[in-house]
């Protein structure tokens, strides 16, 4: 079997005095899509900010394509923030410029388009579906439409893992569909490795193939059948409430 797309070991992670990761263990596989859910502040963004090492916990270890983390090729990691959806409708750039600044890293800023990587361009917005968007400008576009120019942005260098911190936020439910279809497909066709925040609990089993439900501790780590199986029992413990989740697919 391949090494682990990403190997976390014992994590605990705390602000200034409050800890919101403890003792966290989990594994992704290639070719996993792992949905991450959990209450509000229960250290879902802080445990994707570890595996990105935007942030360094204080215990345990992490690894990403078998390197402790920051130590592998950055274009290796499609990462589409939280925020990213929240764009400034005057933003004076096109679909395009913004798909093409997900090539930055890997160019350096000033470094001139080749050929190859204007169709690599074309091809991103091409897989989110935006071919007739390319050129307009995005702060005009749809919240749907942005997120999945964002997606297209991360997924221009051609990553091996896409980590998505929950990027339904403010869209309605059939653009939602819409882009799970995409995600889908990312996962299922291009066998990309998938980690996305979400607090879409009741349509998180129809989308992804491992669950890890979290608050402080992970409370749950498997597959969504076994999640729905005990799904009472473990939301009961890490939301600390019975709470009904009515899903969007059945
Ligand atoms: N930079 C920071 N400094 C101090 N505390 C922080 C910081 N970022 C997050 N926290 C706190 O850590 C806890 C976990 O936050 P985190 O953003 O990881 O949770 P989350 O599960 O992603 O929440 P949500 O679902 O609301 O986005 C929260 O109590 C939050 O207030």
């Amino acid at each position: 079997m391949s090494e682990p797309v990403v190997e976390i070991k014992n994590l605990s992670y705390t602000y200034d005095q409050q800890k919101v990761l403890d003792g966290i263990n989990l594994t992704v596989n290639q070719g996993e899509f792992l949905g991450i859910v959990g209450p509000n502040g229960s250290g879902k963004s802080t445990l994707v900010k570890c595996i990105l090492g935007f942030l360094k916990p204080q215990q345990g270890s992490i690894s990403v394509f078998g390197k402790p983390v920051g130590k592998q090729d950055g274009s290796r990691i499609g990462y589409v923030s939280q925020k990213a959806n929240s764009f400034n409708s005057g933003f004076p750039a096109t679909v395009k410029e913004v798909v093409a600044s997900g090539l930055y890293g890997k160019l350096g800023l000033f470094r001139r388009m080749t050929k190859k990587h204007m169709e690599q361009v074309e091809r991103a917005i091409a897989q989110v579906g935006l071919t007739s968007y390319k050129d307009h400008n995005i702060g005009k576009l749809s919240g749907g439409q942005q997120q999945r120019a964002f997606i297209a942005r991360a997924l221009v260098a051609d990553p091996d893992l896409l980590v998505l911190d929950e990027p339904t936020v403010g869209i309605d439910a059939k653009t939602t569909e819409q882009f799970y279809g995409l995600l889908r497909r990312l996962h299922q066709e291009e066998g990309l490795t998938l980690i996305m925040v979400t607090h879409d609990i009741g349509a998180v089993s129809s989308v992804v193939d491992q669950v890890a439900c979290l608050n402080r501790h992970l409370f749950y780590h498997g597959d969504p059948a076994g999640f729905e199986q005990r799904q009472q029992e473990i939301l009961t413990l890490a939301y600390g409430h019975d709470l009904q989740v009515v899903s969007h697919y059945h």
